[in-house]
């Protein structure tokens, strides 16, 4: 029997025959399991994925050809069996190798994975370069059928044509997105797995596949294979409309048909779609029977909250308590509306969707269109909440711009996981929106500190009547931090939680759980107790309360879990330096730098975002 352990690498497949592919494809998915039962990670997705990327490492050469996974969340195996198989384990942890693709950690890795739906146009750029610089490799893209109906991946096959470059497009369709693909693509999708036309087609594929001959044979087969296609390609197949040549549907768990297709590929002169069905989550009978449960595993080690002076901890996610906030509010207003890219599954938002099926709109991984989509909603008289993770919010920023910031629009943007993700790492941090929503005329930008806060700020910004912003990160909210009511404090001021001496903390959202450590442990060490200082509205600022704590204080550090450029540190020094207040003023805040992918302990300490650092950073002169 042939396991992982027999096999250096992707070069050892070609000495496997069907039976010992099958054992050693048990044996990967076997390890994918174990690895990701401990350090969590995509695991529907890289099970679903096994045999399509044993086949085409069977065929391609990634040493020569351009092999590129759509978001990357699928590609375990490939990472597996491209030089990383021991430092599997240290999948997602800190300095251990990263849940996606990415050239920087192997030259196997040909594009950065993350964010979903580049892949063909990254292809279509390193197909024409090749073409450009007289070069002659294969490039493949790997997409889901999910990711594929995103505007880029739309405007990229729309492009295929004019570009003239030969790609291999795989489409990897399990009729999943996180939750089930919905929408005309899918439609469009499912009437191509079952055209008559495709199904005998498939038969006689399925007669060519039974053996692959060698050496002059194979060209034989291939020109008899290509023939039966173009005979049989005859129903209404929107790639075909748009000049790329469609195969399929094939069953992408069955090596050897695989294996013939993508043999097939390599020869063929045009721009082709190799459509192969799989099971998210094949070959473990709990992820088939809810791939959106193990879509993302969390890791088994749990990350406590610490116990703190002033900050109780509640057992719901933000995420949980935006959803069932909005729910409550929309039982009360029925021009409340509910929007998600996609992401149904992290955002809590099923009961919603349950209660409100017609106010709730899934629009698939189309962060772009929900903005727009949102923005005409409230144009019309609703009341829309938008709920998207800050780092899919950066693909819509042109939408924030002028489809709502200008217009003036009361649209409600909820920004889950702002600040830093965790395990998942660079790509998934929030660290971008405070920057560049400071600079966005009109827009207001909130983060609550607790679960209080962020009832009364989804409330205010519904009767606002203005676009707005609440941002708020991943993981448990506080039940409580600091004095236990907010109310008497006008919406859009700061308050002042603690009255210290000598120094103060200014800082948001998360920034409090580090401040009100920091006193703690200021406390400890015989210091004085800091000020802390809640702006709560980012933007616009409370500039007049600031102004009071920089003459009150004598040092002022600024904390923020987002980047140092733009952010609130920056909006401090320039009243301070307008003003001329004679303060020494200090930040801790993310330095100029992607933050990698580990525990959101490791990426705090890393950043010197800890009560220690704040610390030290008061005693220092
Ligand atoms: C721009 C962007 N939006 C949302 C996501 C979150 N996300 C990651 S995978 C995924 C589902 C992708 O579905 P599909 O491409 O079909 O792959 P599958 O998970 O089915 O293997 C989503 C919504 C993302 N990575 N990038
Ligand atoms: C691959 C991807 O983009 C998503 O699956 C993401 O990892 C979800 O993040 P959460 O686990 O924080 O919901
Ligand atoms: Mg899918």
């Amino acid at each position: 029997m042939v396991t992982l352990s027999e096999i250096n690498n992707y070069k050892d497949l070609k000495n496997l025959d069907d039976k010992n592919l099958k054992e050693l494809c048990n044996s990967i998915r076997e390890e994918i399991i174990t690895v990701v039962s401990n350090n969590g990670g995509h695991l529907s997705s890289s099970l679903g994925a096994v045999e399509l990327i044993v086949s085409l490492l069977k065929v391609f050469d990634p040493e020569k050809d351009k092999i590129i996974f759509d978001v990357g969340h699928q590609s375990y195996a490939y990472k597996i069996l491209t030089g990383r198989k021991d430092k599997f384990k240290t999948l997602r942890q800190w300095g251990g190798i990263s849940g996606f693709p990415n050239p920087s950690e192997s030259h196997l890795d040909h594009y950065i994975g993350g964010h979903s739906s580049i892949s063909i146009s990254a292809a279509l750029g390193y197909a024409k370069a090749r073409d450009l610089l007289g070069q002659n490799h294969h490039v493949v893209a790997v997409i889901g059928d999910g990711a594929l109906i995103n505007g880029v991946a739309l405007e990229a096959l729309n492009n295929i044509k004019e570009t003239k470059s030969k790609v291999i497009l795989i489409l990897n369709d399990n009729k999943m997105s996180i939750n089930q693909c919905v929408g005309g693509f899918a439609d469009h999708l499912a009437k191509l797995s079952v055209h008559p036309a495709y199904t005998k087609l498939k038969k006689i594929i399925k007669e060519h596949c039974k053996s692959l001959p060698k050496g002059d044979s194979i060209e034989k087969k291939i020109s008899h294979l290509k023939h039966s296609i173009k005979h049989f390609l005859q129903p209404a197949n929107m790639f075909e409309e748009l000049g790329i040549s469609y195969w399929g549907p094939f069953d992408g768990h069955n090596l050897q048909e695989m294996e013939t297709i993508f043999t097939l590929a390599t020869k063929y002169d045009r721009s082709l779609l190799i459509h192969v069905v799989t099971q998210k989550g094949k070959g473990v009978p709990y992820a088939e029977e809810k791939p959106e449960k193990y879509h993302g595993v969390s890791p088994a080690k749990k990350e406590k909250n610490k116990e703190c002076y002033n900050i109780e901890w509640s057992s719901k996610s933000w995420s949980e308590a935006l959803a069932e906030t909005t729910l409550n509010l929309a039982q009360n207003d029925p021009r409340i509306v509910c929007l998600t890219a996609g992401m149904k599954e992290g955002s809590k938002l099923h009961k919603f969707h349950e209660t409100f099926p017609d106010r709730f709109f899934d629009v698939g991984i189309a962060e772009e269109h929900m903005l727009s989509f949102a923005a005409g909603l409230a144009a019309g008289g609703l009341k829309p909440i938008v709920s998207i993770y800050s780092t899919f919010l950066q693909r819509a920023l042109d939408q924030l711009v002028i489809d709502i910031a200008m217009q003036k629009l009361p649209v409600v943007i909820a920004v889950d996981r702002a600040g830093l993700v965790g395990e998942d790492g660079p790509t998934h941090h929030g660290l971008f929106d405070v920057c560049w929503g400071r600079s966005i005329p009109g827009l207001n930008i909130m983060a609550p500190r607790d679960l209080m806060e962020l009832e009364y700020m989804l409330k205010g910004s519904l009767n606002k009547n203005e676009p707005c912003m609440i941002r708020f990160p991943k993981g448990t909210a506080p039940l409580r931090v600091g004095r236990g009511s907010i109310y008497g404090t006008p919406w859009g001021n700061g308050i002042l939680l603690e009255k210290g001496q000598e120094w103060a903390i200014i800082t948001y959202g998360t920034g409090l759980v580090t401040a009100y450590e920091a006193c703690t442990l200021a406390r400890e060490k015989g210091l004085p107790e800091p000020s802390i200082f809640d702006v709560r509205f980012i933007k616009p600022l409370d500039t007049e309360s600031i102004k009071k704590l920089l003459s009150d204080h004598v040092t002022i550090i600024v904390i923020e879990e987002s980047y140092k450029a733009g952010g609130l540190g920056e909006a401090i020094c320039d009243i301070a330096a307008t003003e001329g207040f004679p303060v020494k003023l200090k930040s801790i805040s993310i330095q100029d730098q992607f933050v990698p992918h580990g525990s959101r302990q490791d990426q705090l300490k890393a950043c010197n975002l800890t009560a220690e650092e704040v610390v030290k950073l008061y005693l220092a002169n």
